[in-house]
């Protein structure tokens, strides 16, 4: 069977074997395809009946010129690249990799929040920069030192990862709401499910863990930032558009937000006049929640599984 890898280059920037991926079929392996150039992207995939993907976006085109294709294999969580209702009428299977970087992601949420709940690099920058020397007492702080314990966290998006982000969040002593997801006897034991509306109202600090669709697709927006408390602190390491970022930026700038910590942004790599640049009150990661050599290893472990399983004519991971 053809396979060809499309955008290998985050997986593996060399300290991975392909080994085992290799041994499927007849592997043609790509470090980049460029996301813009959809003949290129045509003419790799060429007759081929698999292709992995990371970001390349699999539009209906793509999908309708290149009529050998039979399967799509992601290598991530999120499928939002993919026309996966173009993928269905052809009867591609779609498959994506869940729950790979689930504690990754989490932990990387909550390192965010606790940078922005203590400022620890720009307090060690004001050290080592001799302000201690200088100081009148034995403590200071250049921004307020925030505890968590009997705040609230809303997390939008209640799955593998926003389960997991809520379990930490309950360890440090905060009520968890969710909503969006359907509730749950594992979710019910870690936080309330609430409506959207309730979560903007209640929440002090608001994580989001849904997919990109086209319903979730700028739920954060002027509209439902104002219904937020002011305040409030933003976390996003799911996706990009999911917010609006223009409005971000305002709510930012004003201080309706108090501070956010994101790791995507809606068009990556990110463009030279995204709104966010230069924001004061912003932490922000270029796409590396999911990118520790552990998760990477995991992902890959299952995008070869994936692939296996439908050679043997099973049904795992399959975008529904
Ligand atoms: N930054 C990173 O490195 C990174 C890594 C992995 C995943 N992600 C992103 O995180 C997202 C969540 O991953 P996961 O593993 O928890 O997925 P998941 O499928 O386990 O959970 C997603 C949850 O969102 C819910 N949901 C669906 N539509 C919703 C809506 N309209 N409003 C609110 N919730 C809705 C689903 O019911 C589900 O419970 C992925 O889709 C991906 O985009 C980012
Ligand atoms: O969805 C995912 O798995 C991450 O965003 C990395 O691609």
């Amino acid at each position: 069977m053809k396979i060809v890898f499309l955008d290998y280059k985050t997986l593996n920037p060399g300290d991975l074997s392909f080994d085992e991926l290799e041994s499927l079929g007849d592997v043609i392996l790509y470090r980049d395809t460029d996301v813009k150039n959809e003949s290129e992207i045509i003419e790799k995939i060429g007759d081929a009946e698999a292709i992995i993907v990371n970001k390349v976006p699999i539009s209906k085109n793509i999908i309708e010129k290149c009529n050998n294709l039979k399967y799509i294999g992601l290598c991530s969580t999120g499928y939002n690249n993919i026309d996966i209702v173009e993928a269905k009428k052809r009867n591609i299977s779609v498959r994506n990799c869940p729950e790979y970087s689930t504690y990754a992601v989490s932990q990387f949420t909550i390192g965010l929040l606790l940078e922005i709940c203590h400022n620890t690099y720009r307090h060690t920058e004001s050290v080592m920069a001799g302000e201690w020397i200088k100081a009148d007492d034995f403590c200071y702080w250049k921004h307020p030192v925030i505890e968590l314990y009997g705040k609230t966290m809303g997390i939008v998006g209640f799955g593998n990862i926003g389960k997991n982000t809520g379990r930490i969040a309950k360890s440090l002593g905060m009520n968890v709401i969710a909503s969006g997801s359907r509730p749950t006897d594992e979710g019910r034991e870690i936080g309330e499910y609430v409506s959207f509306d309730e979560l903007l109202e209640k929440s002090d600090v608001i994580a989001l863990h849904c997919p990109l669709n086209e319903k979730t697709e700028k739920i954060i927006n002027k509209d439902t930032i104002s219904k937020m408390k002011d305040g409030v602190i933003l976390l996003n390491t799911a996706r990009g558009g999911l917010i609006d970022e223009a409005d971000f930026r305002e709510a930012l700038d004003s201080g309706k937000i108090y501070a956010a910590g994101i790791d995507t942004v809606a068009v990556e790599p990110m463009l030279e006049n995204n709104a966010l640049r230069g924001a004061q009150n912003l932490l922000i990661t270029p796409h590396i929640a999911w990118a520790s050599l552990d998760t990477r290893k995991r992902l890959l472990d299952i995008i070869v599984g994936n692939l296996q399983s439908y050679m043997n004519g099973e049904s795992i991971n399959e975008v529904k």
